[in-house]
Formats: C-alpha cells, structure tokens, sequence
C-alpha cells in the first residue's frame, strides 16, 4: 500500500479531521496534516487548537485556542461531513485536552483499550483516533503547557487506538528512556500500560548502530500482545521538519480507508520514508519533509 487509491472525479474522498496546531512556517502541525492527507486523496478537516509563531528556527508565541472552539470545530465537522478516522497532534493545554476527549467521546471518536468491545461484548465502531503526543518542537521549544503532561497522558493516550510518540515525548509519558530495542519494548509495554490501543514507539531518533547495523531506522508497533516492526532505509537529513506529524497524518489517511493497523502504520512508515527522501532546504533553520514526490 505504497499510494492509496485515489477517488475517482465527482466521488466523494474519505475524510479525516487534525486536531492540531497551526505552524506558520508551513513544514509541521496541521499544515504537513494537510499536505500528507492532499496528496494522499484524502479530503482533511480541521480544528485547529492553536495557533503558533513558528519558522524553520524555532517557535516565538503559542496562541491556543478556546476549548469551547476547539470543540465546537470537531462537533460541526463531524455531524455535517462525516470522518473515518482522526488525528491529534499539538493540543496546548489542559482545558484543550479536556473539551476534546470531551467531545471525542461525546461522538464516538476513538475509544483506546476501552473500546475493544461495548458493555454487551459487541465490537464498537468507533473512528479510530490517532494520538501523536506533542510536547515540543524539534528546537525544544515548549508546544505543551508543563502543567498539562498528566492531562495528555491520563485523558488522551487512554482514548488513543494508536499514539505515535518520538524518542522524548516516550519519556515524557512513561519514564522509559529509549536507547535500543529492548528499551523501545519498554517503552511500547508502558504506553499500552497507560490504556492505548497500540502503541507505535518511532527509532527516527535511534542514533545510528544502536538502531541496527544497516543504518535503518526502525518503529516498534504493540498491541499488548503481537509486536510489528517497520524499518525504513535511515536518511541522512537535516530537513526533518514535520516527520511525526506526516508520519501520524499518512497512518490516520489509511486508517481513514478501512485499513488495519499494521497495515497503516506500514504504509505510513514508507510515506514518511519517502517524505524524507525529498525533503529540502527551506530558511536558516531545518527544512520540512515533503510529500510533493507524490506529484511525479
Ligand atoms: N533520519 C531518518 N531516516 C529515516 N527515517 C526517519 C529518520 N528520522 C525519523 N525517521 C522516521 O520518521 C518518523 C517520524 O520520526 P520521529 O522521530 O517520531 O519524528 P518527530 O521527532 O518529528 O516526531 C518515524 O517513522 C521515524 O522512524
Ligand atoms: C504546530 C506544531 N505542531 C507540531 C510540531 C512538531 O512537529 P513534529 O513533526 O512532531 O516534530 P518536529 O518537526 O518539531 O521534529 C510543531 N513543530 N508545530
């Protein structure tokens, strides 16, 4: 499932909501959700939970937005257009995380361990939610308000079917510091630990050599009972502006098309693959991956 199918002219493509920030430099947050899910044919709604100051150096002001808005934006998408999978990425603060596992749960949008099945033991239908727990940018920059770490990791990852966090949101969220495989084993055990349906532990960040002798660079999906690998040719890039967000965006895409989870997280690895590959240069700082080699 290297490309998804793309709708036919006058079809209505699947859709999908962001739950995001909005990055004024164009490379991460809602505008790489946008990107991915475009180039993917996947029609993208937005709510946007705030809005960020941001180039390819870093990040100078965070503006969140009121959770009664962040709420009402997900509320007025979902009961006219309809979404077959949706994704969080920057979410801020507290009273954000709150208004939208809120309103998540209020329609049915991701449901995490606690929704393998209904209180009669029939399957539930929820649309899946995908988690990806941002709490700074790649300058270090603060995209979530310090206080509002238990809020993520005690509201929203239990609500996640999959949270796709990097090497430093993991610590963050489980205390597991991640240094090779047997530690992302670690790590993925204490995500579902904290009530997601899988977990996805990414080893972009893996240093070299510790991430295997081929140079790869490997993610760890877990279930609480199968493991999946993925692995991916390591590119060598400073132009990885946007990778976790276009990583979560391209799985939630594929999610959105009725695939199963270790078949979206594979064709998510291999989009944000090829992503890096054509990533470029963009202002003084680190340039954005890019899904434009889908237009070849
Ligand atoms: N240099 C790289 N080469 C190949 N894949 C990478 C590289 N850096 C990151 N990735 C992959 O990109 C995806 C996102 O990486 P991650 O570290 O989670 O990004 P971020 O820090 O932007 O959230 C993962 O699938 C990861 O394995
Ligand atoms: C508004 C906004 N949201 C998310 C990020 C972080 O993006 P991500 O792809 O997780 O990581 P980096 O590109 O920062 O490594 C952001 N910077 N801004």
């Amino acid at each position: 499932m290297t490309v998804l199918p793309v709708p036919a002219p006058g079809r209505t493509p699947p859709r999908a909501l962001t739950i995001a920030g909005s990055d004024s430099g164009g490379g991460a947050g809602i505008q790489a959700d946008l990107r991915t899910m475009a180039m993917s044919g996947v029609h993208a709604c937005v709510a946007v939970a705030a809005v960020t100051m941001q180039n390819t150096t870093g990040v100078t002001g965070v503006h969140p937005v009121p959770p009664e808005i962040v709420a009402g934006q997900i509320r007025t998408v979902v009961q006219d257009i309809g979404v077959q999978a949706a994704k969080t990425g920057m979410v801020a603060e507290a009273p954000i995380i709150e208004a939208i596992v809120e309103t998540c749960i209020g329609i049915g949008i991701g449901g995490g361990r606690g929704s393998a099945e209904s209180h009669d033991g029939a399957p539930r239908c929820a649309v899946p939610l995908v988690v990806d727990p941002v709490c700074a940018s790649m300058h270090g920059d603060p995209l979530l308000k310090p206080h509002s770490l238990a809020a993520l990791r005690d509201l929203l990852v239990p609500l996640a079917d999959l949270v796709t966090p990097n090497l430093d949101e993991v610590r963050l969220l489980t205390g597991v510091d991640v240094t090779d495989g047997a530690t992302q084993r670690d790590a993925a055990r204490a995500l579902v630990g904290l009530g997601a349906r899988w977990a996805l532990v990414t080893g972009g960040h893996l240093r070299a050599g510790a991430d295997g002798p081929t140079g790869e660079s490997t993610d760890l999906l877990f279930d609480g009972r199968d493991w999946f690998e993925f692995s991916g040719p390591r590119v060598h890039t400073g132009d990885d502006h946007g990778g976790g967000d276009t990583l979560a965006a391209a799985i939630t895409c594929a999610l959105a098309t009725g695939a199963a989870m270790p078949d979206a997280v594979a064709h998510g690895k291999d989009w944000v693959t090829r992503c890096l590959r054509w990533a470029y240069p963009l202002g003084a700082g680190h340039g954005p991956v890019s899904p434009l080699w889908r237009l070849q």
